[in-house]
């Protein structure tokens, strides 16, 4: 692009006092945990399922949605002016085409929530950790994703300046590591051209390298005080953990649900449910499905106890 070109010598000459090289710096070792975690590693290994892409999907909505929204309404504010690339890097229509190819036409009702967020963040607000469940794993989702949201909103609100350092974490994560992911999601879970991966594709990104300099030395040419300046710095830390702390719970969510389902089939306990659930997806099970499962778990049980005899 235009714009890429011509900042791009500015970026040759950086210091270790400009803000991209700090920022990098301080979230080193936050950026190797966040590889590191096991949703991470399943990307990495190239055996990220469906349903952990899915959920990563909705995760990533509900922060890019507090993001770009915050983005949006402090656009003119001189902390984020130089760093807001709407055309360019903007992922929340993306987001939603994916989610549409998964989950159809009316995926906003499947994926549940928001709305109701507002009144589940007195829950958030105090910080507390997110451990409790909700009624269903989807909403536990939600709500975990609506701590980043969050604290997205409240910090457009109070310092938008720190908007950086959110933007930073995901965008320039996404132009660097997130281009591998995409390859790699593609080949794990078998999907055809790039249905369902608009998230990873920057059309108005012809050079990623590139642009991540323009990116870099726009973020270098915001002027803040020493305070703002640790503050940013500490956000992105934060960014981080946030982003962590999302994928972790995702995980963890993703092995409740493979345990209810497996203790579902185990116990044939689905007398009064009609559907099995799966985050994001009802999956009507029609009476004589139930009866081919509970005819199935009979059997199991019936081969395993002759086995063991
Ligand atoms: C499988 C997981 C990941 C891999 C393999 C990966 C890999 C990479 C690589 C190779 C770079 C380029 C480093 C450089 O240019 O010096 C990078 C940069 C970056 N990554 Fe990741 N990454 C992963 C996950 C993440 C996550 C989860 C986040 C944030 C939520 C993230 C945020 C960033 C950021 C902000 C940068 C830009 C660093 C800078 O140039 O200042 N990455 N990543």
């Amino acid at each position: 692009m235009e714009t890429e070109k011509k900042t791009q010598t500015t970026t040759d000459h950086m210091t270790d006092r400009d803000l991209s090289e700090q920022i990098k710096k301080v979230t080193k070792e936050s950026h190797v945990r966040a590889e590191n975690t096991e949703l991470m590693l399943s990307f990495q290994r190239g055996q990220v399922s469906l349903q952990q892409y899915k959920l990563l999907l909705c995760s990533l909505y509900e922060i890019y949605q507090a993001l770009e929204e915050e983005l949006d309404r402090n656009s003119d504010h001189p902390g984020v002016a130089p760093i807001y690339f709407p055309a360019e890097l903007a992922r929340l229509e993306s987001i939603e085409k994916d989610l549409e190819y998964f989950y159809g036409l009316n995926w906003r009702e499947k994926i549940v929530v928001p709305g109701s967020n507002k009144k589940i963040q007195p829950q958030t607000q105090t910080g507390t950790p997110l451990t409790y469940f909700s009624r269903t794993d989807v909403s536990l989702m939600i709500i975990q994703s609506t701590n980043h949201s969050y604290f997205t909103f409240q910090i457009g609100k109070e310092n938008p300046e720190f908007l950086v350092a959110h933007a930073y974490t995901r965008y320039l994560g996404d132009l660097s590591g997130g281009q591998v992911l995409g390859r790699i999601a593609q080949k794990s879970m078998g999907l055809k051209g790039s249905e369902g991966l608009s998230f990873f594709a920057f059309p108005g990104v012809s050079s990623p390298n590139l642009f991540k300099q323009l990116y870099r030395s726009r973020m270098n040419s915001v002027e803040l005080t020493e305070e703002q300046r640790n503050g940013v710095l500490e956000e992105a830390v934060r960014a981080f953990e946030l982003n962590i702390q999302v994928f972790d719970d995702l995980q963890k969510m993703l092995s409740v649900t493979e345990n209810k389902q497996q203790s579902c089939l185990a116990h044939s306990r689905s007398v009064n449910s009609k559907t099995l659930q799966i985050p994001g997806t009802l999956i009507s099970a029609s009476p004589l499905l139930r009866m081919v499962l509970g005819v199935f778990v009979a059997l199991a049980t019936v081969s395993m106890g002759i086995y063991a005899f």
